[in-house]
């Protein structure tokens, strides 16, 4: 049995990691694809809007205590809306960005968790709300508070963070990683006393180890 995070990760080979699929959602230009080129390239740039999806993967830790995210970057313009949610299927976490300087943004996430949560029921999928754009705080329209406060009604993670300073963003990434590990080692220990089952194969929805 691999071991990620020094976890127990049932079905991997030993070696292999455990790999969670992370889908970016929320509305056009809140930073969605910045976060993610941030993240698995340190690299800050000019973007176009992402058509349909973009698609990323990084290692984290290494050897036995690695995981893999496979990092789906859904597009937030309204004429790929109807298409977005078929990449939330199988999402074993999701971060929910909104840009601190648009309102809009904010109100928009109560329907993009809406349309995530047809596709996974709730607490299926370690979702976090980003507030992105940190840097901006003098255009800022909503606050930490309402951020906090959504989140926590709503039992997601929170964070804010600026994709163009490099702030917060390892440590959003890093903490549905260790909360994606945790339900693993929970998940692990409830099998323990039954073997057979942790064998059969993860339902629609857990963590895949191994997939190539
Ligand atoms: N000031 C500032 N600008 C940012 C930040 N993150 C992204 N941007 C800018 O916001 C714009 C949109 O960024 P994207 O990463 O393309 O946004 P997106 O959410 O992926 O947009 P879609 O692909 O349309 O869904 C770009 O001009 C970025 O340079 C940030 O942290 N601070």
């Amino acid at each position: 049995m691999a071991q990620a995070g020094g976890v127990p990760c049932p079905e991997a080979a030993p070696g292999q990691p455990c790999v969670f699929k992370l889908v970016l959602l929320g509305s056009s230009s809140v930073g969605k694809s910045s976060l993610a080129l941030r993240y698995v390239k340190n690299d800050f740039k000019s973007l176009l809007p992402t058509v349909g999806c973009a698609f990323f993967t990084k290692e984290v830790g290494s050897g036995a205590a690695s995981a893999r995210l496979e990092i789906w970057d859904t597009a937030g313009q309204e004429k790929y809306h109807s298409i977005c949610h078929l990449y939330f299927r199988g999402a074993n976490a999701a971060l929910l960005v909104y840009d601190i300087t648009k309102k809009d943004s904010f109100l928009d996430a109560q329907r993009w968790l809406r349309d995530l949560e047809r596709e996974a029921p709730p607490g299926e999928v370690v979702v976090m709300l980003v507030g992105n754009k940190t840097d901006l705080g003098g255009q800022r329209e909503v606050t930490f508070q309402e951020g906090k406060e959504f989140a926590e009604s709503h039992r997601l993670l929170f964070a804010e963070a600026s994709a163009k300073l490099n702030h917060q963003v390892t440590e959003v990434f890093s903490a549905v990683v260790r909360e994606l590990l945790r339900r693993e080692e929970r998940k692990s220990q409830a099998q323990t006393g039954d073997r057979g089952l942790a064998l059969t194969g993860a339902p629609a929805g857990q963590a895949r180890c191994c997939a190539h």
